[in-house]
């Protein structure tokens, strides 16, 4: 059984004001196994953000079927929503959403403290993931105090802190600079070295050729895909920046 199953789904918006309808998803299908590393690229509009929100449980599809290890998580009831995210899933986010008034600790505590978890159980926890991303100096300081790349491995902390089956990453080295972008790209690599599944939205062709599968969206549908295999990060690259250039001019087969 897959980790992630994504059949056949489908979104439509209707503004609250007109009629209008916007079919962001057509009919999305792929499958994302343990221990993946999965980037998903598309152009602007082309339905990421709405496919993430729905990955997330955030949002509902019109149609379709999203199962997390067998379960279908369309179907989860509005009250269990909460827990099922914090329990199941890690979010890292472009703009970091860590809350400033309370210290980079307490920030990768809070799911922790959200599950009533006790105390000495949490920073259990929190001792070995600070160490593994090099955050140790940082905890007691405030994410107002801390640069773009420090925040972002907070925010990787608070993900990870819960040991989630799967990490969602939307833009995750999109306010980065390009020196922050590698690491966070090499943190990314390693985690899933440690069997991390991660999934993550990015426009960046660089942030995906760290990846081993890279999904292309078009006209809301997964409309070619490419497995890193044997090449190298460089090869990857060119590979992705080939088929963007024909995905624009609309030259690449069905996958
Ligand atoms: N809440 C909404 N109500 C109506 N239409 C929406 C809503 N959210 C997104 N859309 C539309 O759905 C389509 C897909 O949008 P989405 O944000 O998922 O694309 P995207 O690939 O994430 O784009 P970007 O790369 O610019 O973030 C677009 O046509 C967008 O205008």
């Amino acid at each position: 059984m897959s980790l992630l199953e994504v059949r056949n789904v489908k979104k439509i918006y209707t503004t609250r004001f007109s009629s209008n309808k916007v079919q962001a998803l057509s009919d999305v299908n792929f499958n994302v196994e343990k221990g993946e590393y999965v980037a998903i690229m598309g152009e602007s509009g082309s339905g990421k953000t709405t496919l993430l929100n729905i990955l997330a449980a955030l949002d509902r599809p019109t149609n379709g079927i999203v199962r997390l290890n067998g379960k279908d998580i369309t179907k989860i009831k509005d009250k269990q929503i909460s827990s099922f995210r914090r329990e199941h899933l890690g979010f890292v986010f472009q703009d970091f959403n860590l809350l400033n008034n309370f210290s980079n600790k307490d920030n990768i505590l809070l799911p922790l403290v959200l599950a009533k978890m006790k105390y000495n159980d949490m920073i259990h926890l929190l001792i070995p993931v600070a160490r593994e991303l090099g955050i140790e100096e940082l905890l007691d300081k405030y994410p107002y105090e801390i640069s773009g790349g420090q925040k972002q491995r907070v925010a990787i902390a608070r993900a990870i802190i819960t040991n989630p089956e799967l990490i969602l990453a939307d833009e995750p080295t999109g306010a980065l600079d390009s020196k922050s972008t590698e690491e966070l790209l090499n943190v990314f690599t390693s985690l899933n070295e440690n069997h991390q599944t991660i999934l993550m939205v990015t426009h960046s062709t660089k942030a995906a050729a760290h990846a081993k599968r890279v999904l292309f969206i078009k006209d809301g549908q997964v409309f070619h895909q490419i497995y890193r295999g044997e090449k190298t990060m460089d090869e990857m690259y060119q590979c992705i920046s080939d088929t963007l250039t024909l995905l624009a001019t609309g030259g690449v087969h069905h996958a």
